[in-house]
């Protein structure tokens, strides 16, 4: 199959020189059973203790071994992993789980409040149903039964990078209300993500993306637009930003703390990546198509739609997910005489008309006429087609983004490979009786026919959101899908206040910048 490596190839303006010089119809049940599915983790393996948890009740201590492949539970339920029967202990009270980024860096360990009575992290409640990032010495508490203390070794491999520690120590001071750890969520081209803590009594964790612009001022208005744009943005499906510091030359961006991982790390497995089943699928591209029809009526086009760039709020196969890295966004107003020129995203996932042209005579092409925003249409087809088959259609496994163009540019969809023949309904669900073979392959039959309609190289007979939601594959189950959304995927979601001044006048970005 494909290659598990993360590729942080992105390509916006500064590179445009380099580009040519580089080498069943669901069943009802199906998909309720999915948006319930337990958690399988697959994106950390292994039985080996990623950290452990010291235990001490009144009489007793002892010692608890969280490990990559599976939750740890604890609460009165005898079925838990840990149990005390105590009264102030609900029946699950709160699950350990651990989320890895790479093989490069230690696998975060969260802690997940499932409790009635609560679950404090350091003195803080939690809140029920929220989930904090465990650190080496953290104290879990279940008031009046139990004390955990968090033992992870290793976290420092991941905390010394030069940036991290270059950057933290000087502009620290200056950004008062929060406290920045040196604990990496992820990276990414540009900089690093970094786990942050509000100061003051919520004591919340954010996300804290640092962007080093190393003084080269494209990258700065590129830092600040995706502020810009991500200060306007109030959806369920897209990460929320609260505030931005430009200081010297590095721009902190403070983000909701999404505790779930990335699709990227969800389905890389060793050296390949992995599929998923079909209708945890639907459940994904459902959400995708949500937060792109909010992005496209507002005028915006992401342009880096891709597996790294979707992150998760849980590990549950039914859970939220969420866009993120606006970095080279585009307001655009759809108008035939203005059309975005500049070549810009991951050639993996990049629509054939963008530009990261295989010939000099496609890029003139691509040049002239430009691209809208049916490029996001495009990688969302790059991406249904890794769901479905854990197969990146156009990857090259030298990572030239050439080679990738021209693969795009002739989009030959092999369908005949084995791994779409598991393509299911029911994936590694047992299969209810309910479900006739039929069903199945009519299934498949239709999963298929839209990943051919987003990877139309023509942009014009590719479909636009509105034309996917109305595919069988969708539509056949959109009252459900509706249904699992608002009361399943974002109950609890709070908007983000209107009133965001985020970036100070003087530092916020003009919108039209790329
Ligand atoms: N809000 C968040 N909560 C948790 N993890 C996050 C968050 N934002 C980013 N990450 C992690 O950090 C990684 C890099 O983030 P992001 O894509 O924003 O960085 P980038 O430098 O813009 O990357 P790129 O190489 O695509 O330009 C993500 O893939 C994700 O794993």
């Amino acid at each position: 199959m494909i290659r598990a490596r993360r590729n942080h190839s992105r390509h916006a303006l500064a590179s445009i020189i380099n580009i040519n010089s580089q080498p069943s119809q669901q069943s009802t049940q199906l998909l309720m059973a999915v948006a319930e599915l337990p958690y399988q983790n697959s994106s950390v393996s292994g039985s080996e203790p990623i950290a452990t948890l010291l235990m001490r009740t009144p009489n007793d201590q002892k010692v608890i071994y969280i490990t990559g492949d599976r939750d740890f539970s604890f609460g009165r339920k005898s079925t838990c992993d840990e149990v005390v029967a105590h009264d102030a202990v609900s029946s699950v009270h709160f699950t350990v789980y651990t989320v890895k980024f790479d093989d490069e860096s230690t696998p975060l360990v969260y802690c997940w409040d499932k409790s009635r009575n609560g679950t404090f992290h350091n003195r803080r409640l939690i809140g029920r149903d929220k989930r904090v990032l465990l650190s080496d010495g953290d104290e879990l508490e279940v008031r009046h039964a139990c004390s955990f203390t968090v033992h992870q070794r290793g976290q420092k491999i991941m905390e010394t990078h030069e940036l991290v520690d270059a950057v933290l120590d000087e502009d620290r001071r200056d950004i008062e209300p929060y406290e920045i750890s040196s604990r990496a969520l992820g990276h990414g081209t540009f900089g690093r993500v970094l786990l942050a803590t509000e100061r003051g009594a919520g004591g919340r964790q954010v996300a804290c993306k640092v962007i080093d612009t190393k003084g080269n001022s494209l990258r700065m208005v590129k830092a600040k637009t995706e502020v810009a744009i991500l200060q306007r943005l109030r959806h369920p499906n897209v990460v929320a930003v609260h505030d931005a510091f430009v200081i010297r030359n590095r721009i902190y961006i403070f983000e909701d703390l999404i505790t779930g991982g990335d699709l990227f790390s969800y389905l890389s497995d060793g050296e390949h990546m992995s599929s998923v089943p079909e209708a945890e699928a639907l459940l994904i591209v459902f959400q995708i198509l949500k937060a792109l029809e909010y992005l496209h009526s507002n005028n915006i086009t992401h342009r880096d739609l891709k597996l790294d760039n979707i992150l998760r709020v849980s590990q549950h196969p039914g859970s939220r997910i969420l866009l993120i890295d606006f970095g080279i966004s585009k307001y655009y107003v759809r108008d035939r005489s203005r059309r975005m020129t500049t070549v810009a995203g991951t050639p993996e996932y990049a629509a054939p008309e963008i530009g990261f042209a295989a010939s000099n005579t496609f890029a003139g092409a691509a040049k002239r006429s430009g691209y809208d925003m049916k490029c996001d249409l495009w990688s969302l087809g790059v991406i249904l087609h890794i769901l479905l088959s854990g197969i990146s259609p156009f990857y090259d496994p030298s990572q030239n983004s050439r080679k990738m163009a021209l693969k795009a540019q002739t989009c030959a969809l092999d369908f005949s490979n084995s791994c779409w023949a598991s393509v299911s309904p029911h994936g590694n669900l047992p299969l209810p009786s309910f479900v006739f073979l039929a069903d199945i392959l009519n299934s498949r039959k239709i999963a298929k026919s839209l990943v051919r309609r987003l990877l139309s190289v023509d942009p014009r007979i590719r479909y636009d959101v509105s034309e996917c939601f109305a595919h069988p594959w969708v539509s056949s189950q959109r009252a459900l899908l509706e249904d699992i959304y608002e009361r399943k995927i974002i109950n609890g979601w709070v908007p983000p206040s209107e009133q965001r001044q985020i970036l100070s006048a003087s530092q916020s970005a003009a919108f039209f910048c790329i």
